[in-house]
């Protein structure tokens, strides 16, 4: 579903420039649903915006489906964000309409992207739970209720791809289970593939797979351990990630920083195989 590599960001004004992506390589299958985490800064927004098509990228490879985002032009890109992906945002006031009713506000973007569908914006409000509540207005609803809404608009041009980005960051923790459930749903059952950015480690463990972001390139992979087991039916079953470095084309690596300082290795290190492993050592 999504192939960068090498992908850069330059963020530039005129006095300043910033790498916000420097090379970073993501794959990430059809159907998947993983989470990516990293520091405050470290890219997450700038990869989840160049993906959803807001932002483009500086250089690399950013392949989503059959498009490629380095290479469409503008119409190309508005067709894009219309009938591949959809996007979900921590504050979504920016996306909804306060004095429309929830199906309303479901039904305003089938109705600009030319596929209304009244049938299918009930449905999507029932999968949210919100059934009940479809005819409420907007400023009516609490916060994790407008939430669902957004989820539900962001499903309205059925998307291949649901990009999240801190989707719970503003909810309760019981809402934020509600809504990882909901993802869950859609990704089993509609076949989307679901990419949620989060600071939330909790929620990071509901996903099969977790790819961490520093510096702007991905540095570590967890994959849950046992994936063949149906971890929702075991109760009281801890879900285990186990951890990998990434190491991409060019055999390059990142260590953690941690690692490092405690070691005092600065800017070289000794590298030793003895057949089995590789060990990284301070020079002598
Ligand atoms: N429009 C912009 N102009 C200049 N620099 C930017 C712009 N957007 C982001 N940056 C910079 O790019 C880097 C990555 O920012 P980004 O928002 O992608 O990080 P993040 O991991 O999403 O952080 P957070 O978790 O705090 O949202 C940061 O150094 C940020 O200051």
């Amino acid at each position: 579903m999504i192939h960068c590599e090498g992908l850069v960001k330059i963020y530039k004004s005129s006095e300043v420039e910033v790498v916000a992506l420097q090379g970073l390589n993501l794959t990430v299958e059809d159907g998947e649903m993983m989470a990516i985490i990293g520091n405050s800064g470290s890219g997450k927004s700038t990869l989840l915006n160049i993906l959803g098509g807001l932002d483009r990228p500086s250089a690399g490879t950013a392949v989503v489906g059959d498009w490629d985002l380095l290479k469409m032009t503008e119409p190309q890109l508005v067709e894009y964000k219309r009938h591949t992906v959809g996007f979900i945002w921590q504050n979504n006031g920016r996306n909804l309409l306060p004095y429309m009713t929830a199906l309303e506000n479901v039904e305003t973007p089938m109705m600009l992207g030319g596929k209304y569908d009244r049938g299918y914006a009930k449905q999507l409000l029932e999968w949210v739970g919100l059934k009940d509540r479809m005819h409420s207005r907007l400023y009516q609803l609490s916060g994790g209720e407008q939430q669902r809404v957004a989820i539900a608009i962001s499903l309205s041009n059925k998307p291949k791809l649901l990009l999240a980005d801190e989707p719970t960051g503003s909810v309760d923790s019981e809402t934020s289970d509600r809504i990882m459930d909901i993802f869950r749903k859609m990704n089993r059952e509609l076949g989307i593939s679901i990419v949620i950015v989060t600071h939330d480690l909790e929620l990071a463990n509901k996903v099969d797979r977790i790819v961490a972001i520093r510096d702007g390139l991905t540095s570590t992979e967890f994959v849950k351990r046992n994936d063949s087991l149906d971890t929702e039916r075991v109760p009281g079953s801890k879900e285990v990630h186990e951890a990998f470095v990434i190491i991409d084309r060019a055999g390059r690596l990142q260590v953690p920083r941690e690692y490092l300082e405690a070691l005092s290795i600065d800017e070289r290190a000794t590298l030793e195989f003895d057949g089995e492993r590789i060990v990284i050592t301070q020079p002598k």
